[in-house]
């Protein structure tokens, strides 16, 4: 019986005896060489192991009868012989594998394996494509978006790259590659519940900036919750609503409605500053239904039940190809095209917290309009908006434009004024000096708790999404904790910048990210409140960015607090936000954070 020890040949071993296990298959040589070790030489490297799991299988192929290259040793491999090469039916197990070090990119290797009898190899194919397609969570169908200009044109190139892994998966793509900013945006959002309902999740090739696009065409109709709570006197709508669930514990919750909800594309709405409209969900201009299935009845008044926010089933993946991509090097700690594709291909997944913000006016002078949008690493104002807002002018200049806009904000030395506040956190390890003090600005410096890195399997992050695992008409558990402990703490004063960090946001330029202990799905957003400071002081705190291991938090003009919601007031005209690295008008805003709101085809950076 097949998996008994039958003998196959594999390529660059000779023959070896196969046993199936429960969760993979191992093999031993039955005339193993005496002066090496068929292991360490088979490929050179990757170093292949005796044992493969199906879980590390992305693709089963049955290839053509060819050849099959005998034993390698060290004799063959230092005088440079070629080993014998036999003609025979041949399969192939694609699996990754990784070397050991941290962080290293997933590489994918080959198993080739020969036998005389073509059936023999058929079964086995069948045999272990139903091992590894019990496997389950892995992907059939994805929409995959390609910015074909992203990081000086990284991404056509890059999806050219990836696309020969998801074809031997057999993971069907349909590729939309975007035309002009909000392309993505438009499609995901004008798509029905039953489109996206074929396709078990989305792929952007490309920066933050497209993942940002796609994630807010996602969640703008389907992701069901209250406004973020507010502080008391901050109550621009809805102040005789109430949300179902919440104790009205001098928070100030409203629901949006159709009618209330608008979302600012940040791509491209935002540099005229107008809303983008509600698109009709029967519109779907790249797919059309006939597109994907000719059997598809058309949308309107089908049965399929809603797609909502969270769910267990859509993940969302990136194949980095940007100019800072954020997200992957927090997610997955590497910034590797190859590796992401693998993660998505073999359906790996984790939950990631997302930050809810309304704003409420885009600058003082303007029409109270609630506009909700979604980011997923980071949203920054003064320094951080003035940045992005700059570096639109120096476009023709690439990646590079960030560098020196950067430059040139940082001269400028600009603080802003600004009220925040910002919901205490009671629980463990708030982060931050007491209220008192933070009121008084006279923070001081003190010794910071040892940090909890997110990793792969974080204990804190698995935690939290056990117990998050409520129906999305349930209250969110984050939202729960926030009205039974409802104590706001202001912060006022002149601030360099004010930013709230969902996820580490690791990037080339910071490698432990801005900072370093966030988690990617525990619920909290970590606020940085910058206090106006001198010049020198500030540049020292900026660099401390660029050192891995160094603690760019601990100066006393720097406030970190980890909150689930805050609200933002600032009396500026030109009041500008950076949204996961795109440009936010807003002068007033409430910002909440939705634990385990999405899934990504990742499973944590292994840092
Ligand atoms: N074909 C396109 N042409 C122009 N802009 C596009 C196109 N496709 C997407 N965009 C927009 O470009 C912006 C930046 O995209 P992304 O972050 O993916 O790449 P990037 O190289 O990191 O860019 P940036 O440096 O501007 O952040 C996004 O807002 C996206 O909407």
């Amino acid at each position: 019986m097949q998996g008994d020890g039958e003998v196959l040949f594999l390529g660059g071993v000779g023959e070896v005896a196969v046993t199936l296990g429960n969760d993979g298959l191992s093999f031993q040589p039955l005339h193993p060489e005496p002066s090496s070790s068929c292991w360490t030489s088979i490929i050179l490297p990757p170093k292949l192991e005796n044992r493969i799991r199906f879980s590390d299988v992305y693709a089963v192929e049955l290839l053509d009868e060819g050849p099959v290259c005998g034993p390698w040793n060290t004799r063959t491999v230092v005088q440079g012989k070629k080993s014998t090469e036999m003609q025979m039916h041949r399969f192939a197990v694609h699996v990754v594998t990784r070397s050991r070090k941290h962080p290293s990119p997933w590489i994918p290797c080959e198993y080739l394996f020969g036998h005389k009898n073509s059936e023999t190899c058929k079964s086995w194919v069948e045999l272990l494509s139903a091992c590894t397609d019990g496997e389950h969570d892995r992907p059939k169908n994805l929409l995959v978006f390609v910015h074909p200009l992203c990081g000086k044109g990284r991404g056509r190139k890059n999806w050219e790259v990836v696309v020969p892994l998801f074809d031997r998966a057999k993971v069907n793509t349909k590729v939309i590659t975007t035309e002009r900013a909000g392309h993505a945006y438009d499609t995901i959002a004008s798509l029905s519940d039953k489109e996206l309902k074929k396709f078990d999740g989305v792929v952007a090739v490309g920066g933050d900036g497209l993942f940002n696009e796609i994630l807010n065409g996602l969640l703008r109709s389907r992701h069901k919750t209250s406004y973020p709570p507010t502080p008391e006197g901050f109550r621009y709508v809805g102040s005789n609503e109430t949300c179902q669930g919440y104790r009205n514990d001098g928070l100030s919750n409203s629901m949006p409605t159709s009618n209330t909800v608008n979302v600012m594309l940040p791509g491209s709405s935002n540099k005229s500053g107008d809303h983008e409209p509600l698109l009709s969900t029967a519109q779907s201009p790249e797919l059309g239904t006939s597109s994907l299935n000719p059997n598809t009845e058309p949308s309107s008044g089908d049965q399929v039940p809603l797609v909502s926010f969270p769910n267990d089933w859509f993940r969302l993946g990136i194949i980095p190809s940007g100019s800072t991509d954020a997200i992957v090097l927090s997610t997955t700690g590497e910034r590797d095209p190859v590796t992401s594709a693998l993660l998505i291909i073999l359906g790996r997944r984790m939950s990631l917290d997302i930050a809810q913000v309304v704003r409420w006016k885009s600058s003082p002078s303007a029409e109270i309009l609630p506009t909700v949008c979604y980011a997923a690493s980071f949203a920054g104002y003064g320094f951080y908006g003035e940045v992005i807002r700059e570096s639109e002018n120096f476009r023709w200049m690439g990646p590079a434009r960030y560098d020196f806009s950067g430059t040139m904000v940082f001269l400028k030395h600009r603080s802003y004024e600004a009220k925040v506040a910002f919901l205490e956190n009671r629980s463990a390890d708030s982060l931050t000096a007491s209220a008192e003090n933070v009121a008084n600005g006279v923070q001081p410096r003190q010794k910071r708790p040892r940090k909890t890195i997110c990793r792969t399997s974080c204990s804190v992050c698995k935690e939290t999404s056990a117990a998050g695992q409520n129906s999305a008409d349930d209250v969110p558990d984050s939202s729960r904790a926030i009205c039974e402990n409802p104590k706001w703490v202001w912060s006022k004063g002149r601030f360099l910048s004010v930013g709230a960090a969902v996820i580490s946001c690791r990037n080339e330029r910071a490698p432990d990210g801005l900072v370093a202990e966030a988690h990617l799905s525990d619920g909290f957003l970590h606020l940085l409140l910058i206090r106006d400071c001198p010049l020198p002081l500030y540049l020292w705190h900026l660099t401390q960015f660029t050192k891995k291991g160094s603690d760019p938090l601990t100066f006393k003009f720097v406030e970190h607090h980890k909150t689930k919601a805050f609200t933002f007031i600032s009396p500026h005209d030109e009041s500008v936000w950076n949204l996961d690295g795109e440009l936010f008008q807003a002068s007033e805003v409430s910002v909440q954070a939705c634990r385990g709101l999405v899934s990504l085809f990742a499973s944590g950076p292994e840092v």
